[in-house]
């Protein structure tokens, strides 16, 4: 922290008994001697068990301080050189009297925490933990100069510079009083068990919590938040402990477990498990949140364990003089939890959610114990910029001012929940146990021990209670309620839809209107007679309305429908052609027959016109090609041989041969006897007729300024073929195809061109 915490050193000559020089060289020589003493066995019991009865120096009893709740306690001074020593009290029977007297205690008196906590709401919990002493700090033989007594007391003992031998002898101890502290020898499960573990049961409990590691770089914050495989830190032991509880209580609910890990690395936000472009953060009901932050639900420990493992990975670590693989980021790792659970009593469903952030912090620290020149250094200063702000939030947190700077830097904004929120709050102060690292390490615990003061707002549980249906009969109720609901608002969309249809034609219609329209007669009986509602329901493919999968699904099942009775009513239509066929050239050939007879030559006539019958019918039966011959000559013009008949000529009683040779209208008309010999007329001979009459509007089209257009005209022959091969140049089928959804379009457009040389065929 870049706030030096000094002690004031309070003279005390007053408390002096030597007078004399030589007396006094004398005291303080005796005094020292017992003092060195006294360190000496204090390190070596330092990580024994708490000391309940501890002898000091018998000569120098010090004066009981004159406030014990005051925060600075006397130092002892003998005359102008100012020793300042650790001491204990003679008698310790109680933990709570475990407090030593002379050193500089600047902890809140737990009493009136207790009293205070009452009063105004939780406070952040704080904690310290001392790492060993590594082999770089050995090798320095750098001194310890912290000590853990009670499991609460951390004494700091500052020895002079060697090479000040003027004050070679001065040693300055301070102490300070935490809800809890580990030594250098307490295991990852007993740090987990005494600060993280209520904060797991209460986020199970739909509360919020806070775990964040402070301290210098090298201090242990990632080895107290992550650890090692074999030594698992708080984070994993979190995890763990999470999902091992909600397994005991998955038979009472359901747990949804969402996870996110980011880092804030030179004041930008990154995603930790999908990394990518820096995060903006922004402000709502929920308090800070990284827009576009990856959230994982995870089902399992191991499933988070992988993703922690991942998000590892992506974290910025550099080697640092101080820390090989120094953090040069804070990562933080959200778990939310969310719980619903029936509550019988209330009969409603019980809705809680509880978030647990488990943050590590990136390492305070000084340039010069890292590195000046390089990224480094700007590393530092950002990571100081963010722990400057965090001290300026602690601060105004405790003076208790109303505006507190969270928008200082990302990491304050991000820890606004923890520190001033709804939030149980926990923070681990990480420190070095050697000499080295004296100043980094008074720093941490000075802020610690102001963190301490902080007070949190009472911490609710987010909780929602839901109606809950209470009997089967009132979810069979809900669930009709709801059908109903779904149906209403189908029809509305169908309604809409019919609109959107309607709409479509409307525009379609305005768009052909430049071009001839097709008479009400042309478009057919059959679209006319049905209901308007009806039209407008039917999805156009052509359109593309068929937007939804289930009108897709019924505008096919009419298509295929509508095929289906296509091919019936071809094949009834073909027999009736075959029928009437038969019954023209019988009509035909009785016709022959009497003129011949009329005119007196019957036996030469009936054998020229036999001959002739026979010769039409035999070249006909040989033009007469199967499906597939009709296919590919469908294209083809009649042989230039052959004499150009009219589709009148063959299928229609408006035939002018019929009416100049007859003289009669209908085939009502027509001699009943039928012909054996006489062979039906070529269907590909009605094709082609038609298919002639396709070819001359065509050319008159093209002639057309207005119908110039390749596409057009490429539109039209492939709509003429189409209705040529599939409804064999029928009307009634051509009828039935206007309402064929992907055809009617095309069909429309022929016909609207067409409608002067085959509106009488057609209807
Ligand atoms: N309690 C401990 N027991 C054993 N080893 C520890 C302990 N605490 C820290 N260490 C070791 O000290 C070294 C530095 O620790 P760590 O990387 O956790 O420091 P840090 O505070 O996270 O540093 P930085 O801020 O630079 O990231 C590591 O090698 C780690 O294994």
């Amino acid at each position: 922290m870049p706030v030096s915490t000094r002690s004031k050193i309070t003279s005390e000559n007053d408390l002096n008994p030597h007078h004399g020089l030589k007396e006094k060289l004398k005291t303080l020589t005796l005094l020292y001697e017992q003092q060195k003493q006294q360190s000496l066995t204090a390190m070596r019991d330092r990580n024994s068990s708490i000391p309940t009865t501890t002898t000091v120096t018998k000569t120098f009893v010090l004066p009981q301080p004159p406030n014990q709740d005051s925060k600075e306690n006397h130092n002892l001074t003998v005359g102008s050189d100012r020793i300042v020593a650790f001491s204990y009290p003679k008698k310790v029977t109680s933990t709570k009297n475990a407090v030593p007297v002379v050193a500089r205690r600047l902890s809140m008196p737990a009493k009136v925490k207790e009293e205070e906590i009452g009063k105004c709401g939780s406070r952040i919990m704080v904690f310290v933990r001392v790492r060993p002493m590594n082999k770089k700090e050995k090798e320095l033989n750098s001194r310890c100069c912290v000590r853990i007594v009670n499991q609460r007391d951390v004494y700091l003992t500052e020895f002079a510079n060697e090479n000040d031998y003027l004050r070679l002898n001065r040693v300055k101890g301070r102490h300070f009083t935490f809800d809890g502290s580990f030594t250098d020898s307490a295991s990852q499960l007993q740090v987990y068990a005494t600060t993280t573990s209520d904060l797991v049961e209460a986020v199970l409990q739909g509360r919020n919590g806070s775990v964040f590691c402070y301290g210098a770089t090298g201090a242990g914050k990632t080895y107290t938040m992550l650890g090692t495989v074999e030594n698992p830190g708080v984070m994993v032991l979190a995890i763990k402990d999470l999902f091992g509880k909600i397994r005991q209580r998955s038979c009472d609910g359901s747990h949804v477990v969402h996870l996110s890990y980011l880092e804030v690395y030179n004041e930008t936000v990154r995603d930790l498990l999908c990394p990518g472009r820096p995060l903006v953060l922004r402000e709502d009901k929920q308090g800070i949140v990284a827009a576009g932050l990856t959230q994982y639900r995870a089902s399992s420990a191991d499933e988070v364990m992988t993703l922690l493992q991942q998000g590892n990975r992506n974290r910025t670590t550099e080697p640092t003089r101080v820390n090989e693989t120094s953090s040069r980021s804070h990562a933080i790792l959200q778990v939310v939890v969310e719980y619903r659970v029936r509550d019988a009593t209330t009969m409603s469903i019980v809705n809680r959610v509880g978030k647990l952030s488990l943050i590590d912090l990136a390492g305070s620290e000084r340039a010069l114990a890292t590195d000046q020149r390089t990224l480094r250094s700007l590393e530092g200063a950002n990571i100081n910029r963010s722990l400057l702000a965090l001290s300026s939030c602690i601060n105004a947190l405790v003076e208790g001012k109303k505006h507190i700077p969270y928008r200082n830097s990302k990491l304050t904004q991000l820890l606004k929940d923890s520190l001033g929120g709804i939030c149980n709050t926990v923070m681990i102060a990480n420190i070095s146990p050697s000499s080295l690292s004296f100043g980094e390490t008074q720093n941490t615990v000075h802020w610690a021990d102001r963190a301490k003061e902080i007070r949190l707002k009472v911490s609710d549980t987010n909780e929602d209670q839901l109606p809950m249906p209470e009997t089967e009969t009132d979810q069979t109720k809900l669930v009709l309620e709801l059908q109903k609901e779904n149906r209403e608002l189908r029809t509305q969309l169908a309604q809409q839809q019919q609109k959107l249809l309607t709409l479509e034609a409307q525009s379609l219609a305005s768009q052909s209107s430049s071009t001839p329209k097709p008479s009400a007669a042309t478009l057919s009986t059959p679209i006319s007679s049905q209901p308007s509602e009806k039209r407008r329901t039917r999805p156009s493919f052509l359109a593309g309305t068929c937007f939804t999968p289930e009108i897709k699904k019924k505008g096919a099942e009419a298509t295929v429908r509508t095929l289906q009775q296509t091919v019936k009513a071809l094949e009834a239509e073909i027999e009736r052609m075959k029928k009437d066929h038969s019954l023209q050239l019988k009509q035909k050939d009785d016709l022959i027959r009497e003129v011949s007879q009329k005119c007196g030559k019957q036996a030469l006539t009936n054998g020229e016109v036999g001959k002739k019958v026979a010769t039409r019918a035999a070249s006909v039966q040989e033009k007469e090609p199967n499906n597939g011959e009709l296919k590919s000559h469908r294209l083809r013009s009649p042989a230039p041989t052959a004499k150009k008949r009219s589709f009148w000529d063959i299928t229609t009683n408006h035939s002018p041969s019929v009416t100049t040779l007859n003289g009669r209208k209908t085939r009502s008309h027509v001699l009943s006897e039928p012909t054996a010999t006489a062979p039906p007329p070529s269907m590909l001979l009605q094709l082609r007729v038609f298919y002639e009459g396709v070819e001359e509007e065509v050319a008159r089209l093209q002639g057309s300024s207005v119908y110039k257009s390749s596409s057009f005209v490429a539109i039209f022959y492939a709509t003429a073929q189409r209705i040529i091969v599939q409804s064999s140049a029928n009307p009634s089928v051509l009828c039935m195809l206007l309402h064929s959804p992907p055809l009617s379009y095309r069909v429309k457009i022929l016909l609207s061109f067409s409608q002067k040389k085959w509106r009488a065929p057609f209807i």
